[in-house]
């Protein structure tokens, strides 16, 4: 049997937490081979819903679950971190855009980033969720200068399994014929999800589908999923959002499927020619516990103009925060 990891959630006690924590328990982001000690942080008045969340997690009876932390102290919730998934943040209701939530949330995340910098271990993979996730990913990077930036990444996995689904559906295929998916950017409504590269059953996915239902019903529909979703259900989307960090955990930790790829919120090191130092969205691929940008991946003028727009939009993130930022 392997060692136990330490496996830090945060916002542990909210909706997305729900649907997370017993799917990491059972296994199924790090392998069914590897024990976890669950280290769940909330604040003070969540504490105890969260503590009703340690008693079911103790009722399933995870043969995997080495242990349950629950805290409010955020020292004390990355003690030791081996992986950590940042959830805990406002979400968005109707009428928003996800930025609308940058000064509500972003202190949280600088706070974080140093308790992340005093106490994990240096290896920490750190995955954030809580929205705007590409600029709290920053936030919580640059508040942490002894951790390599690249152990810091953001989410656009959920992005990443819309647009499957969205064209697997299309094309009358499932998404088991999609690979070479890749969501450019911010997780917001300037993401650019890019289907020039995408094979459906080894044909091009652009191909396969006219060029106007691309720009004007594929794109939008993806961009605008979390919307439709708040408008749906009245609250954001939880369990697809909990599956997506499960996958992103897992082709992090474990590796991606031979010359297929995902799409995760990364460091950019100016491939692209996007800004180095962004927390930019682009086609990874994972071996040995750590990811590289694909390179050399298609880009024509359609796609160059919509990963543009979706840099910019991050640098005036970044401007906005520049005072979280040392
Ligand atoms: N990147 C992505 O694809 C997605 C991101 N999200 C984002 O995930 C975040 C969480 O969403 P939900 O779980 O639905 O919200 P929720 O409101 O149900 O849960 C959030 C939890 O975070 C806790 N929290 C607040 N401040 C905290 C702090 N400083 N430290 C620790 N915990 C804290 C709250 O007490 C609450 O328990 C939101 O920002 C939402 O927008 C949601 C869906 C997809
Ligand atoms: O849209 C939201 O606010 C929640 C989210 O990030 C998503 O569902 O993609």
């Amino acid at each position: 049997m392997k060692q136990p990891v330490r496996v830090t959630v945060t916002g542990a006690a909210g909706q997305i937490g729900y649907a997370l924590l017993f799917r990491i328990a059972s296994g199924a982001m790090l392998g069914d081979d590897q024990p976890v000690i669950l280290q769940l942080l909330d604040i003070t008045p969540a504490m105890e819903a969260l503590e009703g969340v340690r008693m079911e997690l103790d009722d399933c009876a995870f043969p995997l679950l080495a242990g349950i932390v629950c805290t409010d102290d955020p020292n004390v919730a990355f003690k030791d971190s081996d992986y950590a998934l940042l959830v805990g943040a406002r979400p968005r209701g109707p009428g928003m855009e996800r930025k609308d939530l940058l000064e509500a949330n972003a202190a949280i995340f600088s706070v974080q980033g140093k308790a992340i910098n005093d106490n994990a271990s240096k290896n920490i993979k750190v995955l954030v969720v809580g929205n705007p996730a590409n600029t709290n990913a920053l936030i919580t990077q640059r508040n942490a200068p002894d951790i390599d930036p690249r152990n810091f990444t953001a989410m656009t996995r959920l992005d990443h399994n819309r647009a499957m689904t969205q064209i697997a559906q299309k094309t009358g295929k499932t998404v088991n014929d999609v690979t070479h998916m890749t969501i450019w950017g911010n997780h917001s409504a300037t993401q650019y999800p890019d289907l020039f590269n995408t094979k459906v059953d080894g044909t091009t996915a652009t191909d396969l589908v006219d060029l106007d239902w691309y720009e004007n019903d594929f794109i939008p529909t993806v961009q605008q999923r979390g919307a439709a979703i708040i408008k749906a259900r009245g609250a954001s989307s939880a369990a697809s959002a909990a599956n997506a960090a499960i996958d992103h955990m897992h082709s992090w930790a474990l590796g991606t499927e031979s010359d297929d790829w995902v799409s995760m919120g990364v460091y950019s090191d100016g491939s692209y020619g996007i800004a180095e130092g962004l927390i930019y969205s682009f086609p990874c691929r994972c071996k040995d516990g750590d990811w590289s940008i694909v390179q050399g991946v298609e880009v024509g003028e359609f796609s160059q103009t919509r990963m543009s727009a979706t840099e910019q939009e991050l640098a005036e993130e970044r401007d906005a925060v520049q005072h979280l930022l040392p």
